[in-house]
């Protein structure tokens, strides 16, 4: 589905320049659910937002289905860590979630009204359509994101980050949201997150970036069985070992 050939990238010029990527390679598999881990700033968000198609590498290439990305591509949602950051405040929940249908042809205003209510039921948060998203609560605000990027009916959701400002909770409650909305909808899923547990209980697999300017240090394949819950998978052995291996990793205590 997509494809990131010897993507490298540097910010800025001279003494200034920060060398971010180094030289990441990696494939995502169609309808697969990927984790990108790493350490802090070794460039996770840089490669997802290249992933995106907002920016351009210094060097190598993004492909999705074969196609060079240069630009967002049709097809392909991006949803950010700060809720706040992409929902506008002076709409209420229903034209938030129906900007996300935008430029849809052929949908009328009613027929969107109607698959609105069906995203909002989905994230459950149905019959919230009047309300402002400064009336709700941050989890709340989260699930309008998730339910307006579906919204577009994207065929591949890459996630930044999307639960690390909510209280765990609400965490656990997305995380399954999101797993039943990737399985029901088919969609392939790029997930960058600092959190190992996190990683373990969503993905099929998790590409491990080394430091900065980084490279993919390791990818695991997750055994864990589907579907996932969120007490008896966190009890499987095979849990423990990939966090564990994982954690090992990040760390520096891996060979
Ligand atoms: N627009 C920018 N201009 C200059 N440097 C940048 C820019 N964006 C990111 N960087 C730098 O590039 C490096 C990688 O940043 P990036 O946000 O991709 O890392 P990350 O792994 O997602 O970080 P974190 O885990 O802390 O969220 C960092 O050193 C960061 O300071």
């Amino acid at each position: 589905m997509l494809s990131l050939q010897s993507l490298s990238m540097r910010y800025g010029n001279g003494q200034d320049a920060v060398q971010a990527v180094g030289d990441v390679t990696l494939d995502v598999r169609e309808g697969e659910f990927l984790t990108i881990v790493g350490p802090s700033g070794c460039g996770k968000s840089t490669v997802l937002q290249m992933i995106a198609g907002l920016m351009q590498g210094t060097s190598g290439q993004v492909t999705m289905r074969g196609r060079p990305v240069q630009a967002p591509p049709e097809g392909l949602v991006y949803l950010f860590q700060q809720y706040s950051r992409s929902l506008f405040p002076w709409m209420n929940v229903r034209d938030n979630v129906m900007f996300g249908m935008g430029g849809q042809p052929g949908v009328d205003r009613r027929q969107a009204m109607q698959s609105c209510e069906e995203y909002l039921t989905l994230v459950g948060l149905e019959g919230m359509g009047d309300r402002f998203p400064w009336q709700l609560s941050g989890g709340m605000q989260q699930r309008v994101a998730i339910a307006r990027a579906l919204a577009a009916s994207p065929q591949v959701l890459l996630l930044d980050e999307p639960f690390s400002a909510v209280d765990a909770l609400t965490r656990a409650v997305l995380h399954d949201l999101v797993l039943d909305v990737w399985q029901k909808r088919g969609l392939t899923v790029v997930l960058v997150t600092h959190d190992v547990d996190e990683a373990v209980y969503l993905s099929d697999r998790i590409a491990l970036l080394g430091p900065r300017p980084s490279r993919v240090a390791h990818v695991y394949d997750n055994p864990l069985p589907r579907p996932r819950d969120p007490v008896a998978t966190r009890a499987c052995p095979e849990f423990s070992r990939l966090r564990g291996e994982l954690l090992a990793h990040l760390l520096g205590r891996q060979p």
